[in-house]
């Protein structure tokens, strides 16, 4: 069990780990960090650009450099991307370095949270709900297998997800 106060939230996109991540630092009274807009500040373009000039292998290479330094701090929440599971390395930080909560989401709503924005590169297929079920039956065991927590998000209310999430970080201490 980790020493550190670090919250860090995984799952799959739509899951809403940035919006809850937003409402939940404050709350615990820590920083709050969102990996792939540090990423786009950094970079200076958005995510769909970083995937057009150096390919998801570039991206990948930028989030795990990301990880490594954020989850080096004390009293952070991390929204993490909803690929970040897929390399090891970042899954052994992750489970080192603070605790994991695992925000699921059903697929239909899932497609209507990402349906809005064109940000996210792996959805610009013409199937995108077969895209989110390979991405998920994929994914699924690795988000599993470093999970301290797991919360539906189906619910649909961010704040009263935060608060259930605060309950349980708070009995699991
Ligand atoms: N609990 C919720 N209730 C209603 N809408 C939500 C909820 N969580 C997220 N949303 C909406 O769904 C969309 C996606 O949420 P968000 O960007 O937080 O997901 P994410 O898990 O960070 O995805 P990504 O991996 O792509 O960064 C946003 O428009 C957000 O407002
Ligand atoms: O699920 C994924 O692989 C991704 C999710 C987003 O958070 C971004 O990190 C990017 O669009 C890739
Ligand atoms: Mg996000």
């Amino acid at each position: 069990m980790t020493e550190r106060r670090n919250v860090f939230l995984i799952g799959p996109m739509g899951a809403g780990k940035t919006t809850i991540g937003r409402r939940l630092a404050p709350a615990l009274g820590l920083d709050f960090y969102d990996s792939d807009e540090l990423i786009i500040s950094r970079t200076g373009v958005d995510i769909a650009t970083i995937f057009d000039i150096e390919g998801e292998s570039g991206f990948r290479e930028r989030e795990s450099r990301v990880l490594d330094e954020l989850t080096q701090l004390d009293g952070v929440v991390i929204a993490t991307g909803g690929g970040v599971v897929l390399s090891v390395e970042n899954r052994n930080l992750l489970k080192a370095r603070g605790r994991v909560v695992y925000l699921t989401v059903p697929l239909e709503l899932q497609l209507r949270r990402t349906r809005r924005d064109n940000q996210r590169p792996l959805l610009q297929t013409s199937n995108p709900r077969e895209r989110l079920e390979t991405l998920q039956r994929e994914r699924e065991p690795l988000y599993q297998s470093i999970a301290d927590i797991v919360i539906d998000t189906a619910a649909n209310d961010s704040r009263r997800l935060a608060r259930e999430l605060i309950e349980q970080l708070s009995n699991t201490d």
